[in-house]
């Protein structure tokens, strides 16, 4: 499937200087967004995930559909003061900007096998601060799914050496 060809640049935005990796087109595509999901759910299952979690707002379009396809559950990690019982915060930074994600205390069990998703791997601010939370809870963070890894970032080495794996790779 050529994903490459439905990921649109938009020069300077949200800021002057980012080239934001625009993946709508390929959300719009049907066939090429269940595949995408089909390609992450098989390493997904290799890693034994025993629920997936994604960060709001673009991970619950990765991470959702990948759970209902696993036939697991999913857990949301919001942006601070959305999530309505008790969670536990942690701060981050991410490509153009910092801010908060909290999880709800009772989300993971101790020892659950979890799989993390979401659509763009950049500076790796985003998925650090998301298995932080995972981690506090207990779970075994046992592989990490994008659509999109930013290479020139090196995301990757904030994630502890976790198995990690992505269907585009920009290398600039
Ligand atoms: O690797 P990082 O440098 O942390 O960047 C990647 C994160 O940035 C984007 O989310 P954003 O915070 O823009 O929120 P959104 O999903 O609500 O658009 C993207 O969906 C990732 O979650
Ligand atoms: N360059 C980028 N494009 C889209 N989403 C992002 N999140 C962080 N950096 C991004």
């Amino acid at each position: 499937m050529d994903y490459r060809s439905l990921i649109r640049d938009i020069p300077d935005f949200p800021k002057e200087g980012i080239l934001f990796r625009d993946i709508t087109p390929l959300l719009a595509d049907g066939e090429a967004y269940r595949t995408a999901i089909r390609q992450l759910g098989e390493q997904a299952k290799a890693w034994g995930a025993e629920v997936i979690v994604g960060p709001e707002a673009r991970g619950y379009v990765v991470g959702a559909p990948l759970s209902y396809a696993l036939g697991v559950g999913f857990v949301p990690v919001r942006k601070r003061g959305k999530l309505p019982a008790q969670t536990v915060s942690v701060t981050y930074d991410l490509e153009y900007g910092r801010d908060i994600l909290e999880i709800h205390t009772d989300a993971i069990r101790p020892g659950q096998k979890v799989v993390l998703a979401d659509d763009l791997l950049a500076t790796g601010g985003t998925m650090a601060a998301t298995m932080e939370l995972v981690r506090k809870l207990g779970g075994e963070v046992v592989g990490a799914a994008f659509f999109i890894e930013l290479s020139a970032l090196n995301g990757r080495s904030k994630l502890d050496d976790i198995p990690v794996c992505t269907l585009v790779k920009y290398e600039d």
